[in-house]
């Protein structure tokens, strides 16, 4: 038979940069159907997940709603740090408490709230149904409930709520199942269903017009207590072991070290800490390029590292100061030390940048991909739409853009010393994606479609081919690569406009 394409070793070894864009897969022999793949990995040394999706550390990417979805995809969310270490400890309890269909953060009033700020409220978030307690928090004893019914007629918006709420409640008890919650719902008629611990404190809320959306998430990632996995980032200064003690009491599951090259002594002093005091938690470090970098965290103690140095779409550092590794190649001799050396995983993090980015990333050993742009842009990333040239877009940034800087305070690059700040990122925009629900499943499908044209049932079997040579790559001349893209065509219609970068 005729040489089919050339194995990794081949190809990855010749000493050249290799990029996703460069390489194509050969397909393989399909002897089993979709439903029968898994795509379960690991994340870490510790902790499996069944869907290999990471969202980045980013402030225009990862907060609790990012997080709370990705991990009821099966993945997980890291919560960036560019923020109070009180912000990002409550950014990982909201993950931590979140129950599907039940409201666990309802937004509360006090009888002497007015009904000018309910009509706030539903300027800002678009509801009206508010629970009312004795002292307008959470936990407190449940006293009433407004909806748009009370107050839609009102001229005297001035009017305490204590006037016009409604007294007589429908409410549950707070253990009560999701199935439960919503007969009860359908049965009452009413909008909210306010669920109360036995002191008659409300405790959380389930809402009539989620019944519709209360999906099942039969892979979602979650701990022994039925919690959904959550990770944060931490820097590698001395002062973030403060940050570090506040996540671990908020319940975080694995802690990311997030810097641009991970091969300090900084880091490793911190990889230290955290294993020593918190051999609970896993530790991802990174970010490294190269086998002697994975080797000096591996030897501190990591339990799984994060890959790539310049490749994210806002990341100017290649540009800026020369170094850095082209993705693919990152990859593939990231991933076969570790493997080789203490069977660590790794996550190829950046230049994601379509969907087959991905089965190409986990085709070159990663365990996992993160993903800051490709999930930017979604209704669960943080940031408010607006629009930019009748476009509607989101903001994303790199988190060492000036403007990402000055927001954290300047605490990164500004040593004493550093008076003059050098960006290695940019702030741009991207294109609105809807819910990253739909995104997440649909990149997952696409990836099951992958995997089985590749002749693979498993993540598993798909390294095994990587690294047994029965996986086959090719490289792709520029033509070919403008081949295997739309072409020719007088115009089209791009069928997920959405998930691209650049509007073409
Ligand atoms: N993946 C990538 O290609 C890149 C990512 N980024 C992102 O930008 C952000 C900032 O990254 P970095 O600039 O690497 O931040 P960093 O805080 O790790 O490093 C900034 C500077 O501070 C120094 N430093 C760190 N810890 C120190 C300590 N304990 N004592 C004294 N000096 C210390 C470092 O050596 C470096 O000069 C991160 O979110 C990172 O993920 C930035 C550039 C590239
Ligand atoms: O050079 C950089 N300057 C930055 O300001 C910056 N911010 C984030 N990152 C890294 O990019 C990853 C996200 O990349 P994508 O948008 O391609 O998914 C992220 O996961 C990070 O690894 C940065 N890199
Ligand atoms: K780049």
């Amino acid at each position: 038979m005729p040489p089919n394409g050339l194995d990794a070793k081949t190809l990855f070894e010749g000493g050249e940069g290799i990029t996703y864009n460069d390489f194509i897969l050969l397909p393989g022999h399909i002897d089993f159907i979709l439903d029968t793949i898994s795509l379960d990995t690991n994340l870490t040394r510790n902790i499996k997940i069944k869907r290999p999706l990471v969202s980045s550390p980013m402030d225009t990417v990862t907060e609790s709603r990012m997080a709370i979805s990705m991990a009821l995809l099966g993945g997980i969310g890291i919560i960036h740090y560019n923020n109070t270490i009180e912000d990002q400890a409550k950014e990982v309890r909201k993950v931590k408490r979140f129950e599907n269909g039940f409201i666990t953060d309802p937004v509360v009033l006090s009888p002497f709230h007015t009904i000018m700020d309910v009509d706030t409220i539903k300027d800002t978030y678009g509801f009206s149904g508010i629970p009312i307690t004795e002292d307008g928090t959470l936990n407190s004893k449940l006293v009433g409930i407004v909806t748009k019914r009370d107050i839609d007629f009102e001229d005297n918006r001035t009017k305490p709520l204590s006037e016009v709420m409604t007294r007589q409640l429908v409410t549950a008890s707070s253990g009560i199942s999701l199935s439960d919650g919503n007969k009860i719902l359908k049965e009452s008629k009413k909008g909210k269903l306010p669920l109360i611990d036995k002191q008659g404190r409300l405790v959380s809320l389930m809402s009539r017009t989620d019944l519709l959306k209360n999906e099942d998430f039969p892979f979602s990632s979650k701990d022994k207590g039925k919690q959904l996995l959550v990770g944060a980032a931490l820097s590698t200064r001395e002062e973030d072991r403060e940050r570090l003690a506040e996540l671990a009491t908020a319940g975080v599951d694995v802690v990311v070290i997030d810097s641009s090259q991970g091969d300090t002594i900084f880091q490793i002093d911190m990889v230290r800490y955290v294993k020593k005091h918190y051999p609970h938690i896993d530790v991802i470090g990174g970010n490294v390029v190269t086998a002697k970098q994975c080797k000096s965290l591996i030897d501190a103690g990591v339990d799984s590292l994060r890959i790539g140095m310049g490749s994210g779409s806002i990341c100017i550092t290649q540009d800026t100061l020369a170094v850095g590794r082209a993705q693919g190649s990152a990859v593939y001799h990231t991933a076969k030390f570790s493997r080789e050396y203490a069977n660590i995983p790794v996550i190829a993090d950046g230049g994601i940048a379509h969907i087959g980015h991905i089965v190409k990333a986990l085709s070159l050993g990663a365990s996992a991909v993160m993903m800051g742009g490709l999930l930017a842009g979604t209704t669960e990333s943080p940031g408010e739409y607006f629009y930019e040239g009748g476009v509607r877009v989101k903001k994303y940034r790199g988190m060492a853009s000036h403007e990402a800087m000055e927001k954290g305070g300047g605490k990164r690059y500004l040593s004493v010393e550093d008076r003059i700040k050098v960006a290695q990122g940019v702030s741009g925009t991207v294109v609105d994606k809807g819910s990253v629900i739909h995104l997440g499943q649909y990149l997952m499908q696409s990836l099951l479609h992958s995997l089985q044209e590749l002749g693979c049932k498993s993540v598993h079997d798909l390294h095994q081919g990587l690294y047994d040579g029965n996986l086959r790559f090719e490289m792709r001349s520029p033509s070919a690569q403008t081949e295997g893209s739309v072409h020719d065509l007088y115009s089209s219609k791009e069928p997920h406009l959405g998930l691209l970068r650049r509007v073409r």
